[in-house]
């Protein structure tokens, strides 16, 4: 048989945005025709958005879905082209998250979710029940609207796959994949040898890694050709679906889209020779396998694949994607960091319909990380515009709110960066010129709109008026106060630099003769959230947060990365100043930094987030493994004492997570413990039992440390 063309796609869907999704589902699937494909796979749920999250549980959302397929199924948009279409299927009063397989305005198949994605962020089996009858099926009985016309009235509904004249096509959804017994294995076994994969699968710090090898290897020892669609962008929450469709065969990556971008809809095509993989399929042991292998309904379709006619158009709308490959390509994770958070919030600056973002500057790392991600987000819309991206520029225009320059295209990543980014010092009479210098520097080389204040009368003003109320005037440690005054000195610095945030941010366009608001970015870091080295409610709450998810280890490689491919020297000053929080007198012989303020180091935090989130350990088990981590150089004794202070300290904090600013989810751990990590925020912190335990077994172990060698705990 002849080649085929086939197609995935990465779309940028918004949940419950019908009318969007819709529109770049028929765009997607035009693209695809317009490309000769036979066969178009979209995202998961790609109707309605993967993140309807609760909205699933309403029937309003089941509903508008088929009525977005009839307008679908009533256009010619199917005509001589299989698209895979992904919504939620409420069959016998049961919702399933399904698969609805569309030729020439027919209903072929609908394949609901065998294995239900329930892990971490994910939460499907709240809302979606998983068809539990393997390579079963029954009738689905249309609803009125679809019957009306596809002039069907039952389909079938299950785990089925499809016959066509020249080839055998099986269904898989997202998380199917990653299961032990997926079912490319038994599908591919019984004679299905082209595999589409539809998912809603978000971005995490080298988390491509895990999908790209999962992909390689369905399609290595079973052979066949592999079409991977995924969701790309924020569609409403703090994930980020980092699209990155992918075709691959026999175990070789031979396209692969762009895994962050601007564009609403992309497509990647491949044509292939199905014979490859006959070719492929050889070996005795597997003719064995599969000859006893149980057999697959098949929806029986008397139509070729091969018979589209291959349109020499490389790509569409597709600025990443790569073809003719025999590897993936990856992003390294400092790349990943300057485009993942930075696409992440151009979706949400325009859909929430503002007008531009806010960061308080302070003149340290992570503020700086938050800037020069919206640096970034400025540099992604230039490009997108440079190479005429409509919507792109239709949105810039639109967020610049500039009705006298209707024409306005952003060409300059600076000058689009001064009208909607703005940055401000908060100056006290604790800060010092170096900090000041650095903020303004760095506004100043990415353009930002910077204001530089001083705020003392403020902070002077609260505390006369507790000095006038209770008659006591609390005063700081360098001045002879306890460390219960000095903290609250702090505290009130930090937190009316939030009330300044929020009121300059509403303001600023205003000054500036412009329409509508800014959104307060945050930039609390995950290992500072996780120890609760934060003040409640001061700039740690913000809107929405780049870098929550982010550890501080990353973002100084972030930072180092950033210098180099942005051209921004002023990078390295930032990477050079030790992390300070500038809240009190520094004197002579004491000058306050992060790390002895935490009572441990950032690496050491790190460390403990790991084991904490990912490894999920209490404290005892923490202290063990840490005997066999860092027990060379420390004493257990002395791990002991660590462990027990990150718990008391992330104990006693953890009242902070329930407001924490949503974050870009980054990592596989969280400190999020409203969404990803579900643990009480009320404890017991000084774990009377667990540290006692913890205590007499430090006590009993021998000491194998070579106290002094604390430097082979970094290297
Ligand atoms: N169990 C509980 N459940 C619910 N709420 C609870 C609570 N315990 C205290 N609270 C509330 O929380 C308040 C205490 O929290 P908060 O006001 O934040 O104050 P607190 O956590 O005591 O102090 C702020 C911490 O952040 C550090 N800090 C501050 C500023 C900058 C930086 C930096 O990154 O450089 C670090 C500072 O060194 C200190 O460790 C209490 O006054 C009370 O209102
Ligand atoms: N002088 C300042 N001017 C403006 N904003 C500030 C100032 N000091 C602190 N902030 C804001 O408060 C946040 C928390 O301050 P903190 O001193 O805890 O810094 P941090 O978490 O180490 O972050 P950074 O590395 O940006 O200083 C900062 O990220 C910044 O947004
Ligand atoms: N939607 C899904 O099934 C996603 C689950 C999958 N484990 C992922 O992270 O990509």
């Amino acid at each position: 048989m002849g080649h085929l063309i086939t197609l995935a796609t990465s779309l940028n869907q918004w949940a419950l945005d019908f009318q969007g999704n819709y529109e770049r589902i028929i765009e997607s699937i035009a693209i695809a025709r317009r490309h000769g494909a036979t066969l178009r796979v979209g995202p998961e749920l790609e109707i309605p958005g993967y993140g309807c999250y609760d909205h699933f549980l309403e029937g309003d959302t089941a509903l508008h879905s088929w009525e977005v397929l009839a307008k679908i199924l009533a256009g010619d948009d199917t005509e001589g082209i299989f698209c895979d279409i992904g919504m939620p299927v409420i069959h016998k009063n049961t919702m399933y998250n399904c698969r609805i397989i569309v030729y020439n305005r027919q209903i072929l198949l609908i394949r609901p979710k065998i294995w239900l994605a329930n892990d971490g962020n994910y939460r499907e089996m709240r809302y979606f029940t998983p068809w539990m009858k393997h390579r079963e099926w029954e009738y689905y009985f249309l609803p009125r609207i679809i019957q009306a016309i596809t002039k069907q009235t039952k389909v079938p509904f299950g785990d089925c796959v499809v016959s066509t004249i020249d080839t055998c096509i099986g269904v898989e959804l997202c998380e199917e994949l990653f299961t032990p017994d997926s079912p490319h294995i038994s599908m591919g076994l019984d004679g299905v040898e082209i595999f589409t994969n539809s998912s809603g699968s978000h971005h995490e710090l080298r988390k491509l890694h895990t999908r790209v090898d999962l992909i390689k290897e369905a399609t290595l020892k079973l052979g066949g050709v592999y079409l991977y669609a995924n969701q790309q962008g924020c569609d409403g929450d703090r994930l980020y679906y980092d699209g990155c469709a992918m075709i691959a065969m026999n175990g070789k990556i031979i396209a692969q889209g762009s895994q962050f971008s601007l564009s609403d809809v992309e497509v990647i095509t491949a044509t292939i020779d199905i014979e490859d993989v006959r070719a492929h399929r050889t070996s005795r042991s597997r003719a064995l396998q599969a000859a006893s292998s149980a057999r697959y309904h098949r929806i029986e379709v008397p139509f070729a694949l091969s018979e589209g006619k291959f349109t020499d158009i490389a790509s569409e709308r597709a600025p990443g994607l790569r073809l003719g490959l025999h590897d993936a390509k990856f992003h390294k994770p400092e790349e990943e960091i300057a485009l993942g958070p930075a696409c992440w919030l151009w979706d949400y600056l325009r859909r929430s319909r503002t007008q531009g973002y806010f960061v308080p500057l302070s003149g340290g790392i992570d503020s700086c990380a938050t800037a020069i991600i919206v640096y970034s987000m400025c540099c992604l819309v230039v490009e997108a515009a440079r190479r005429a991206e409509k919507h792109v520029i239709a949105d810039a225009r639109r967020i610049v709110g500039d009705p006298q320059d209707s024409r306005y295209i952003p060409s300059d990543p600076r000058e689009f960066c001064n009208r909607i980014f703005h940055t401000c010092y908060m100056g006290t009479e604790n800060s010092s010129a170096e900090t000041r210098k650095r903020a303004k520097d760095l506004a100043n080389a990415i353009g930002s709109y910077h204001v530089d204040l001083n705020m003392d009368s403020l902070v002077t003003s609260v505390r006369e008026l507790f000095a006038f109320v209770t008659g006591a005037t609390p005063r700081f440690r360098a001045h002879g106060g306890t460390a219960v005054e000095n903290l609250a000195l702090q505290n009130i610095q930090a937190r009316l630099r939030m009330v300044l945030s929020y009121s300059f941010a509403q303001l600023l366009p205003w000054v500036r003769g412009r329409q509508g608001g800014l959104l307060v970015l945050g930039s609390a870091n995950v290992d500072e959230s996780l120890r609760g080295y934060l003040t409640k409610y001061d700039c740690s709450s913000a809107d929405i947060n780049p870098i929550g998810g982010i550890s501080k280890s990353d973002l100084k490689k972030f930072i180092a990365y950033a210098e180099g491919a942005f051209d921004l020297p002023i990078l390295r000053s930032f990477l050079e100043a030790i992390p300070t929080a500038e809240l009190e007198p520094i004197s002579e012989t004491y000058v306050q930094t992060d790390e002895a303020d935490m009572g441990m180091t950032y690496d050491e935090l790190s460390v403990f987030g790991r084991l904490r989130k990912v490894e999920k350990c209490g404290p005892y088990s923490m202290f063990t493994k840490l005997v066999h981590e860092w027990g060379a150089f420390l004493s257990p004794v002395q791990i002991a004492e660590k462990v027990k202070h990150f718990f008391f300290e992330h104990a006693r904090n953890r009242h902070k997570m329930t407001t924490l600013t949503p974050s870009y989810h980054a990592e596989s751990y969280s400190p999020d413990d409203n969404r990803f990590d579900l643990r009480p925020f009320l404890y017991p912190s000084r774990f009377p039992w667990q540290f006692r335990k913890i205590d007499q077994v430090a006590a009993a172990l021998p000491d194998r440390s070579n106290l002094g060698s604390e430097k082979a705990k970094t290297d």
